[in-house]
């Protein structure tokens, strides 16, 4: 990253779950980190946000927001978005970073009317303690040294897989509600709820942190949690079926379509 890469000041339209959790990731460690201007909306957390950091600032309008900083992350819903661009005028020498799912960048320079650099990215949650790999497309050299300092950046070499990778953090929830179905089904045979929630976080804390192990494949991990013939071979062979899995690839196929 060299000195130029390093943006002093960020802006944020859209102070909501995303949004906050980028200007903790900011600031998560100390050291330096930008000025922040934040929207006057979402209200309630860019009072919070302003009143716990210093550099943490809200402003009059959007427009503020844009003409205070160097680059402006897009963080409000989809539907939204009109709403809070319309009208605003963003000179070229800004860039815009743009985390609105499912809305391209050719969409958004109609909305902007601008010629300033467009990129999007897909910032998660974990970005907040800078534990997330932002996919950002296309590169820019500052855009990729912001992520990079929040966790890690993928860039990507086109939109198609860019969506792609916005598909995936579809399935999220998905896990979650798993790991709820297979603790209400422990609560069912008489287990009492709060110990079946107990012992199946702590069973998927011991995955997740197996994940981290880069060095054995997604495979080679089932593969080695699973005993020939045993209960894991059991579930994921009558459970996981191929008719199961491709249920979940046409979901996300469909996902994907509407993405595009
Ligand atoms: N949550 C996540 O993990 C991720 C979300 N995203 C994307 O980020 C965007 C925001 O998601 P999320 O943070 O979850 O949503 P939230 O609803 O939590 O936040 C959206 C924010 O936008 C604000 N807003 C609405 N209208 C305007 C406006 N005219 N001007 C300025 N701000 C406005 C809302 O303010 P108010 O409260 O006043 O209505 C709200 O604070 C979405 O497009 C989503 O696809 C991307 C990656 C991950």
């Amino acid at each position: 990253m060299t000195k130029e890469d390093t943006v002093k000041r960020i802006g944020i339209i859209g102070v909501g779950e995303i949004g906050r959790a980028i200007v903790l990731g900011l600031r998560h460690g100390g050291g330096i980190s930008p000025e922040v201007f934040l929207s006057p909306r979402g209200a309630r957390t860019a009072a919070e946000l302003s009143a716990r950091y210093e550099g943490v600032r809200v402003c009059a309008d959007n427009q503020e927001v844009v003409d205070r900083s160097e680059l402006v992350i897009v963080a409000v819903r989809r539907q939204d978005r009109h709403d809070a661009l319309a009208g605003v005028r963003v000179a070229g020498d800004k860039v815009v970073v743009n985390v609105m799912a499912g809305v391209g960048n050719d969409d958004l320079r109609r909305t902007l009317a601008t010629d300033a650099p467009l990129v999007r990215a897909i910032p998660l949650p974990a970005i907040r303690e800078r534990r997330c790999v932002t996919v950002v497309h296309p590169a820019h050299p500052e855009v990729n040294s912001f992520f990079e300092r929040l966790g890690g950046v993928l860039p990507v070499a086109d939109e198609a897989a860019f969506n792609v990778f916005s598909a995936l953090t579809g399935t999220l929830t998905a896990h979650y509600w798993y790991l709820a179905t297979i603790t209400s089904w422990a609560a069912g045979q008489g287990i009492a709820p709060d110990d079946a929630d107990r012992y199946v976080r702590g069973l998927f804390q011991g995955v997740g942190r197996s994940l981290s192990d880069e060095t054995r494949s997604l495979r080679q991990l089932a593969a080695d949690h699973e005993t020939p013939n045993g209960s894991n071979e059991r579930i994921r062979t009558t459970w996981f079926d191929p008719a199961n899995s491709e249920a979940l690839k046409k979901a996300l196929d469909d996902l994907l379509a509407d993405l595009t």
